[in-house]
């Protein structure tokens, strides 16, 4: 086959570019990268290999070679891992499959748009870019590579600008070689950033990569007096070259040694390597369980949710391990949906290596270890919201949507998730603009009031202008600001907390439980009786825009409010299902007037001029269009809205 030249995808171009124009400072992390790529694809080939042997080609002893070549500038880091064929090279290096990684550059675009000051630096720390960041520090990149078990190999290239090339070459061992080119900042005695430099390399393999399960080797040259037999150095000789295979990194898992034994450092830099995060994690947890099923566990939660945390594309699961040997990545069947941040390992020795995933599925040891790492995370995050209330607070801007739809999840899947979440809730409130707990609402609550009050919207300030807060405002009733979709469908799971239901100051009945509100709610009964046949006529000139036409208890200075129906969804979970495009789900709407404000006198005057006329029906018409705008409702015809007020005006 002949050399072929393929363009880079649009969104690899703008990473490569991002890269090459070196927003990240921090060059040397490239390193830990393509050795924690290298390492990555020694365990697919150790995992595969447990049912075919064949594919080893008699090369057992796994390694990663870091060659610098001072003559060409070059360091190339090789592994005889699983390789890759001509497709899985253009597929998993030419372009980005992770829709994470699309979201991550849109919302770079965005973000420098709405501020000019945030810089690349700021959103690419958050970003692991892997294999990409060789370009930080190479003009040119070489890649040979076999896949095991496939005869051809492979030759990638690229500078890095907008394409690469590819043609067929020979290769003996399998595996990948990558080979830098390195720019003219990086190499050389008179910079820092030395990579041809040996002891630079091996600094940087200790700092990043001491843990990786497998040898991280590399010629290591020295110069040493000759010596006698007796093993004296010989006077006035010359020193001689040594050159001698060394092992860089340690490769004790760190998850063995001793709690006490290892620093916060180490962990950090345990994680960043393992879990290819650039920061360092929010939290640290490292479980050593004896008993029924004996276990290590070391996870983590990072300390930003990964963009595509909730795409579809987003694998979470834990890494599987026997006796310090890796058994499979991304094991699902430990940690609840819910956790599906938590990044970590576990290793046991009561797990097979040689299971199967559907075995282990239904393995009772796995169940064992999920349920007690489950219950250790819900504990630190119970007592981080009751002692460390701040670093809750940022868990929880980064994850807590993920605990709120596993409550709602639990509808579809029963079990007591629910009751294990309800109290690791945090939601806005009208009180002082604090977060607040459920337990800590229901502390606060006066003994007359007798639910919850929540109301939807998209943000504080649109919550705080509704018409219906004004009551609630009035009489000081606390009200919990629901902003995030999922809210309101998190509630509708709990129904209730602690003997209290949930009451939406926009569904149904406003039942505010104290004396006074008995009292005007009979005044407005009587009101409604009064003037049944303007209800009727109403709702009769709207036709089924509205399901019925009340006259309202809830308002004070406001003329009208939409509101749903306490059976079926909410006028905000209508419009959720609708961006899911699930438009069936509607909310049946309520049209509430104000009977105190001046407008209703109007509307009775026109009324009883006559109900047929086409004044009236605009009056009508208006209301409701008001009060869709207050709900943050586009009207279908917005026009013939805009064209009634102007006539009105007019007069
Ligand atoms: N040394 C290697 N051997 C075999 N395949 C490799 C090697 N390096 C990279 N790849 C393949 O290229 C893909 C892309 O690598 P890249 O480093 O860009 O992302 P990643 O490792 O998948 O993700 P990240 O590093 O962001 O966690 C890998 O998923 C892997 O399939």
């Amino acid at each position: 086959m002949a050399k072929e030249q393929h363009e880079f995808q649009a969104e690899t171009k703008q990473l490569l570019d991002l890269m090459v124009h070196s927003i990240y400072t921090n060059h040397e992390i490239f390193l830990r990268e393509l050795i924690s790529n290298a390492s990555d694809a020694i365990d697919k080939v150790h995992f595969e290999a447990l049912t075919n042997r064949d594919l080893l080609e008699g090369d057992e002893s796994y390694e990663i070679f870091l060659v610098p070549d001072k003559e060409s500038h070059t360091l190339t880091i090789s592994d005889n891992g699983i390789g890759m064929n001509l497709e899985e090279v253009i597929e998993n290096i030419g372009t980005i499959a992770k829709s994470g990684t699309k979201a991550f550059l849109e919302k770079l675009k965005e973000a420098k748009e709405s501020d000019a000051s945030v810089s690349d630096k700021d959103m690419i720390g958050q970003f692991g870019v892997g294999f990409y960041s060789a370009f930080m520090v190479a003009d040119r990149v070489v890649i040979t590579t076999r896949k095991a078990g496939e005869k051809q190999a492979v030759r990638w290239e690229s500078d890095g600008s907008g394409s690469f090339t590819t043609e067929e070459c020979e290769k003996e061992k399998r595996g990948t070689s990558i080979t830098l080119f390195l720019g003219k900042d990086f190499y050389g005695d008179s910079t820092e950033e030395n990579y041809e430099d040996q002891y630079t390399l091996e600094r940087l393999v200790k700092k990043y990569s001491d843990y990786v399960r497998y040898p991280i080797k590399m010629n290591w040259e020295s110069e040493e007096m000759p010596r006698d037999k007796d093993g004296k150095i010989i006077p006035d000789s010359k020193p001689e070259k040594k050159v001698e295979i060394r092992t860089l990194n340690s490769m004790q898992p760190l998850w063995t040694k001793g709690k006490s034994d290892i620093t916060q450092d180490e962990y950090n830099e345990f994680y960043k390597n393992q879990f290819h995060d650039w920061e360092n994690p929010m939290e640290i947890f490292h479980v050593n369980a004896e008993g029924a099923v004996e276990f290590t566990a070391l996870m983590f939660i990072p300390e930003n949710a990964p963009f595509n945390l909730y795409h579809a594309d987003f694998e979470p699961g834990l890494q599987l391990y026997s006796r310090h040997v890796f058994i499979m990545d991304k094991c699902k069947d430990l940690l609840p949906d819910y956790l599906r941040f938590v990044k970590g390992l576990v290793d046991s020795p009561d797990l097979s290596l040689n299971i199967s995933r559907e075995l282990l599925q239904q393995s009772r040891e796995l169940k064992v270890i999920g349920k007690n790492l489950e219950k250790t995370i819900l504990k630190t995050l119970a007592k981080q919201l009751e002692k460390e209330r701040e670093k809750y607070e940022k868990f929880w801007a980064q994850f807590g949507k993920s605990l709120k739809i596993g409550v709602y999840g639990s509808i579809y899947s029963g079990g007591d998730t629910k009751d294990k979440l309800k109290d690791l809730l945090l939601f806005e409130t009208s009180k002082e603009g604090k977060l607040t707990s459920l337990k800590e609402y229901k502390e606060r609550m006066p003994e007359s009031q007798k639910k919850i009050f929540y109301a939807t919207g998209k943000d504080k300030a649109i919550i705080d202008e509704l018409p219906q807060m004004e009551l609630l405002r009035e009489k000081g009733l606390e009200v919990l600001y629901l902003t995030d979709p999922v809210d309101e469908f998190c509630i509708e799971a709990l129904h209730e907390y602690d003997g209290k239901e949930f009451q939406s100051i926009s569904r149904g009945e406003l039942d505010l439980g104290d004396a006074e509100s008995e009292q005007e709610k009979k005044e407005t009964e009587n009101i409604a009786k009064e003037n049944g046949d303007l209800m009727k006529d109403i709702k009769e000139a709207l036709g089924d825009k509205v399901g019925e036409v009340k006259v309202s208890s809830r308002l004070k200075s406001s003329a009208v409010c939409l509101v749903a129906s306490a059976e079926g969804p909410s006028l905000s979970m209508e419009q959720t299902f609708s961006d899911m495009d699930n438009p069936m789900f509607k909310a049946k709407r309520i049209l509430e007037i104000n009977p105190k404000h001046d407008l209703f006198g109007r509307l009775q005057q026109l009324h009883d001029a006559g109900k047929d006329s086409q004044e009236f029906k605009d009056y009508c018409d208006m209301l409701y269009t008001q009060a869709l705008l207050i709900e943050g409702i586009m009207p279908d015809d917005p026009v013939a809205f805009a064209n009634k007020v102007a006539k009105l005006m007019a007069k």
